[in-house]
């Protein structure tokens, strides 16, 4: 059985709408009136065991709502979910001991008075983390995202990044078997980006843990996820690996090659000039015409050095999220 397994799950906001004016606000006492979101409109899906899957989708597609059902803090309009056998809705204490959600934009969700370390304890005291198993796990937890410093600070005076590897401590120290995670590295300088994304790695594989993450950074998805989902207006466009994703997307690859010193050129003939840089050109060719570029290319022109490459996913994606995603 798979660890997480989604079907037909819907979330439908209700937001309370009232006209300007006092009178509005009156009748808006009397008779409050709402307007529906679709949010989240019948997803399907299954992660198994050990599998790190990234969520993308343009912003309000719905991922961060998908997270927060899956992880028992919103309740859905409908349909159905079960995490490590559990309806996370319910709430049930076992599940909430197996599972941690992080977001980036709130990481710690601790009193600012605490030191770090107090709050670590504080927070193994609420889960029931036995002593031993505390001492080894913060013991971990400390070498894996460099906490030594940080355990006697107070929580208020944490940076955007100590928090964020404060918050995986304290999300991480009762060893949840399933994690999702809400941008986990938006707003971090690149040297805390990698140190999270080697830690999350590291954590997936040490673990077996499942790890769900929404990211706009694709770097982040290609590090961590062979398995991407794309979401757009509430529903799954893709469910796959990230080569497929671009393959369907991206309907160019990019050629690029290097020519000995030759008269002038008429790229038209073989495709759209990407980028020229001296005797280096890329060039961009439709998928199905790149065999027969190539070779043409190479009969034709003085080539010293050719390589095919897929569009860059971060460029494809931003393109897709502005037109929309084909179905
Ligand atoms: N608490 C709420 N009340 C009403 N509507 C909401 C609420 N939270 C989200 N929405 C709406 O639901 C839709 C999906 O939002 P959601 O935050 O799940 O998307 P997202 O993919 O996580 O976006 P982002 O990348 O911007 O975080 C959006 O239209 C959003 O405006």
């Amino acid at each position: 059985m798979a660890n997480i397994e989604v079907s037909s799950l819907s979330m439908t906001y209700r937001v309370p709408v009232r006209g300007a004016g006092l009178r509005a606000a009156l009748g808006a006492l009397t008779r409050p009136q709402f307007r529906e979101v679709p949010a989240v409109r019948g997803v399907s899906f299954q992660v198994g065991q050990g599998e790190i899957v990234g969520f993308l989708g343009p912003n309000g597609a719905g991922k961060t709502t998908t997270l927060k059902m899956l992880a028992g803090v919103l309740t859905p309009t409908s349909g159905n979910a079960q995490v490590l056998g559990h309806t996370p809705w319910r709430r049930e204490a076992a599940y909430l001991r197996r599972v941690a959600m992080i977001r980036g934009s709130r990481p710690l969700a601790a009193p600012g008075e605490l030191t770090v370390l107090d709050a670590l304890r504080f927070q193994g005291r609420v889960y029931d983390v036995p002593d031993r198993e505390f001492r080894a796990n913060l013991a971990e937890l400390t070498d894996l995202l460099h906490l030594q410093e940080l355990l006697p600070r107070q929580v208020r005076a944490l940076s955007l990044d100590e928090r964020m590897r404060s918050g995986l401590a304290f999300a991480l120290l009762y060893r949840p078997q399933v994690l999702f995670l809400d941008e986990p590295t938006i707003g971090l300088d690149v040297g805390a980006v990698g140190m999270i994304r080697s830690f999350l790695s590291g954590y997936g594989q040490q673990t077996g843990a499942t790890i769900v993450l929404t990211s706009h950074y694709m770097a982040d998805v290609e590090a961590l996820c062979s398995r991407v989902i794309l979401i757009d207006k509430g529903e799954i466009r893709h469910d796959g690996d990230l080569a497929a994703l671009s393959a369907r997307l991206a309907p160019h690859k990019l050629l690029r090659l290097t020519l000995a010193p030759t008269g002038p050129i008429e790229w038209s003939r073989y495709g759209e000039v990407e980028a020229e840089d001296g005797e280096t050109v890329t060039l961009r060719v439709r998928r199905s015409d790149v065999p027969g570029v190539t070779a043409r290319l190479l009969a034709e022109l003085p080539v010293l050095d050719l390589s095919v490459r897929e569009p860059p996913l971060e460029g494809v994606l931003a393109q897709v999220y502005r037109e929309g995603v084909g179905a």
